[in-house]
């Protein structure tokens, strides 16, 4: 029997985030491992029209949940949804609920975040720093509370190179920033946000910072743990390989490419892709919270979630592992044929955007206004080279995480432990785990049939031939109109041809040769 599964046996969670990607498959695991838990009590809004109940249905119902099932079959009753939202004062919980919750709770897992790179700083202070604060307000007049079990990220500091398991200190104190928000106006928080967020990226991974100063400052007498993952995607092996539900991390560009709307990305072949399975995050934190409940470590430990330092996988080896799943696995109506450039130059991925990216946009909504319908095209190539842009800052750096304490736990497992809470990253296979994931965003993302696999090869084979065509027509029509007629015209066309080619050679030359390198590695 596993020790961690016997732990959760009996007890009353409370999961924030649990209709997020990773709360899922927390929620998940535990109800398969542990099906004697208590209660998991799940931190819920309304969306998108859903009430709670009908969101909780969904997720229960989910191909997901299907194994779950089989096991706790009474899964229903065991999950109690509660209404609440994580930007409003005691997260607007009724006193009831609230009372319920600070009464029975054993352990918390504080998953809610938004992740968005975009998002303003007041709305990312209030989600990632200051609703992380009340949660613990609550949380420290829990009697019952074991443990307490943050979900950081490990891009917390991606401002150094290299980080440890420690956390580290922000330039201004998090309670003077949510004291700020409450009284600068939007205008002046926006002009303050580059200078507040320095040299990190983006509003996300700052506030994610300042959320673990937060929990390092306010976690008095209570058994806390930080989780860093890296990037999270698909899962690996549990329930199933290749679930994933959102278009975060490479998800959404996996799609972008294996439709054929991105065919050349900035990024750098070499750089380490510090991906993790969100299976194996779970099974860390699932990992973590017995071990902090049990063993009440004297200081708050942060585990990093990561594979590049066990096992390290490149951009280039990824990217060229994704296009060879697309032959295997194409997807459905592709606007063109999968292709992959990576450059790490700023002119040749202006060239390869303007060509190979606005222009069949261009071409694309003539045709459909040609044909009566409204043009679309452009305003998706623009969203997308956005998506790709904001991206553009992890997938050109390596990190360096240690894995002191990840490791050390590992050793404090039993042999069961690790094999049903495995987060041994080093028994990962990239090239399989990379196929499963694509195969998991034609299947749970797109919602593609298998069946609709030949017909997907054929339409490949269409476009290809299309491209040849076009190419061909292009080359007729010009040498018709103008080179046939002057020297002149000969002349230009002859050197823009040369100019071209040339080009073409040299930025396939150097992607080629960043990305055979990086495969070779
Ligand atoms: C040649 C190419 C070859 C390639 C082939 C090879 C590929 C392999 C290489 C791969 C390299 C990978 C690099 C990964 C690096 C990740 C680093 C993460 C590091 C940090 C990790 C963390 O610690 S943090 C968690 C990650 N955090 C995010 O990764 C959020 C990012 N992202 C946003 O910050 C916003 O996305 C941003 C961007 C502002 C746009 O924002 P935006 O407003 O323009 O667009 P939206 O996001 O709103 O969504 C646009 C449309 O997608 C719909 N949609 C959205 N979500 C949906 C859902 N769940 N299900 C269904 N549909 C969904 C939505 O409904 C819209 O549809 P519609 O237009 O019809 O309404
Ligand atoms: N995905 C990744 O690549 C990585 C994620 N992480 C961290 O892991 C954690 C989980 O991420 P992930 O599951 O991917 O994120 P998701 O965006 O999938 O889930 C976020 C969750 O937070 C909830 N939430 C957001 N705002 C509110 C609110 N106002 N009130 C109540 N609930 C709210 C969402 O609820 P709703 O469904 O109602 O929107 C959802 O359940 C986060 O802390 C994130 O920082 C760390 C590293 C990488």
């Amino acid at each position: 029997m596993s020790t961690i599964a016997a732990f959760y046996g009996g007890k009353s969670i409370l999961i924030t985030g649990a209709t997020g990607f990773m709360g899922k498959v927390l929620m998940e695991k535990l109800f398969r491992t542990s099906p004697d838990l208590k209660v998991i009590y799940i931190l819920v809004r309304p969306k998108a029209g859903q009430t709670l109940q009908q969101r909780v249905f969904q997720i229960l119902n989910s191909k997901l949940f299907e194994k779950v099932k089989e096991v706790c079959p009474n899964v229903h009753e065991k999950i109690r949804a509660i209404y609440a939202d994580l930007n409003q004062n005691d997260f607007a919980i009724s006193k009831e609920d609230m009372q319920e919750l600070i009464t029975c709770t054993n352990v918390v897992f504080h998953c809610a975040a938004t992740v968005r790179f975009d998002d303003p700083l007041r709305h990312a202070v209030q989600l990632n720093v200051t609703a992380t604060q009340q949660l613990l307000l609550m949380a420290s007049q829990m009697p019952k509370l074991e443990a307490f079990i943050h979900i950081s990220t490990a891009f917390s500091n991606c401002n150094l190179k290299h980080i440890d398991e420690v956390i580290y200190p922000c330039p201004v104190e998090p309670k003077k920033i949510i004291d700020s928000m409450e009284w600068l106006d939007d205008a002046i928080i926006d002009e303050i946000t580059p200078k507040l967020i320095g040299d990190r990226p983006n509003t996300y991974t700052y506030t994610k910072a300042l959320g673990e100063m937060v929990v390092q400052q306010e976690s008095g007498n209570l058994n806390i743990a930080i989780i860093r993952p890296s990037i999270v995607g698909a899962t690996w092996q549990e329930p199933f390989p290749g679930w994933v539900d959102n278009l975060n991390g490479p998800s959404g560009l996996i799609i972008a490419a294996g439709k054929g709307f991105l065919r050349a990305i900035k990024a750098t072949p070499k750089a380490v892709a510090d991906l993790i399975p969100v299976d194996t995050v779970v099974n860390l934190t699932l990992a973590v919270g017995w071990y902090t409940a049990v063993h009440r470590p004297k200081s708050t430990l942060v585990y990093h979630c990561t594979s590049g330092n066990l096992n390290p996988c490149n951009w280039g080896k990824m990217g060229f592992q994704v296009l060879a799943s697309f032959e295997k696995i194409p997807f459905e109506r592709a606007f063109r044929r999968p292709y992959a450039d990576f450059t790490t130059n700023n002119f040749t991925t202006q060239y390869w955007n303007a060509v190979s990216h606005r222009a069949p946009a261009i071409i694309y909504d003539f045709y459909l206004r040609l044909t009566g319908r409204k043009p679309r095209m452009t305003k998706l190539m623009n969203r997308l080279l956005r998506t790709v842009s904001m991206l553009e800052y992890f997938i050109n750096r390596s990190w360096e995480w240690s894995t002191y304490n990840t490791e050390m736990l590992m050793s404090e497992l039993s042999p069961e432990d690790q094999r049903v809470f495995n987060f041994d990253v080093r028994q990962l296979n990239w090239l399989e785990y990379i196929e499963n994931y694509v195969l998991g965003v034609k299947k749970y993302l797109l919602k593609e049939d298998m069946a609709g696999i030949p017909e997907a090869k054929q339409h490949l084979k269409r476009l290809r031939n299309i491209h040849y065509l076009f190419n061909t027509a292009l080359f007729l029509i010009a040498w018709r109109l103008l080179i046939a007629r002057s020297q002149m015209a000969r002349n230009v066309w002859f050197f823009i041809m040369w100019f071209h080619f040339f080009l073409q050679a040299f930025c396939h030359q150097e992607a080629r040769s960043d990305f055979h390198t990086a495969h070779v590695l």
